[in-house]
């Protein structure tokens, strides 16, 4: 592989996977860069969270390998330093009491419990966390009171907390609504360009996300486009709509992705 390890943050190398009989990944082979923000992308059942599960290490691949900052997989011990927001988080309990203070803290500790020995450190973590997200006026609000959105935001921070170099999103913005997803996706951009924080968002929302994300991939079972969102945008239509199976329409805009 020609890039150099250092500075890539997620090396997937020649990775395959199946459920049963059931192929779901072939051959995928990518590098994500340091510090950049991809929007993985792909049709319904095209393996993206799959991908995601085996980056992860929630998932092991029958074949390939997956390097973490450098280390493989299975060498790799600096997990607090990856953030994850699962498409779960979506339909969390809302009858869960917990506020979205304590549901942050829980992303210091990973179980719930302890957080009602929150040193002042981590009560200091805490708050900025939820303020990086637009989201300290709700701190004693309970998470089942929050619209979607909000919700989502909690979960956002609750990833944040632990300071990671890496955030993954699987569906953030599934069962949001438009405007509150728009919003999401500056949130990000803004968490992306002010923390250095490598980011890759997993989405079927291929014309709004462009506006926001660094780079895209394209995957459906493979690897079928992976580059930077000029690259992508310039790409033509046909390219897209024939990896989607129907009609896509990329947008494209006058502005400036660097
Ligand atoms: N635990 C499982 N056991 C068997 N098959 C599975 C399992 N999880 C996923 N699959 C199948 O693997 C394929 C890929 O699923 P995956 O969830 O990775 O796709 P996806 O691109 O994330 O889909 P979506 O966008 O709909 O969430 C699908 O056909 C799915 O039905």
């Amino acid at each position: 592989m020609k890039n150099n390890l250092n500075s890539i943050a997620i090396r997937v190398d020649d990775l395959s996977f199946h459920y049963g009989d059931k192929n779901v990944l072939q051959h995928v082979t990518m590098d994500i860069k340091k510090g950049s923000f991809l929007g993985l992308v792909g049709p319904n059942g095209s393996g993206k969270s799959t991908l995601i599960k085996c980056i992860l290490g929630l998932q092991k691949p029958q074949q390939g390998n997956v390097y973490l900052f450098g280390e493989k997989i299975n060498k790799f011990n600096d997990w607090e330093k990856i953030g994850y927001v699962s498409q779960k988080a979506n339909s969390f309990n809302t009858a869960f009491p917990a506020t979205a203070f304590e549901v942050v803290s829980m992303g210091l500790f990973g179980r719930v419990g302890l957080f009602r020995f929150l040193k002042a450190a981590d009560k200091r973590k805490v708050w900025e966390a939820l303020k990086s997200v637009n989201m300290e006026q709700y701190a004693h609000q309970n998470i089942g009171e929050l619209s979607g959105g909000q919700q989502q935001r909690v979960f956002i921070a609750r990833a944040l907390v632990s300071d990671p170099m890496l955030l993954i999103l699987d569906e953030p913005t599934v069962g949001v609504d438009t405007e509150s997803s728009e919003s999401f996706y500056k949130l990000l951009k803004e968490l992306h360009y002010n923390n250095n924080m490598t980011l890759v968002l997993v989405t079927h929302d291929v014309g709004v996300m462009t506006d926001y994300v660094t780079d895209v991939a394209c995957l459906n079972k493979q690897i079928h486009f992976h580059g930077n969102t000029r690259e992508f945008e310039t790409s033509s239509s046909e390219n897209i709509s024939a990896f989607y199976g129907h009609h896509v329409h990329v947008l494209h805009h006058d502005h400036d992705h660097a």
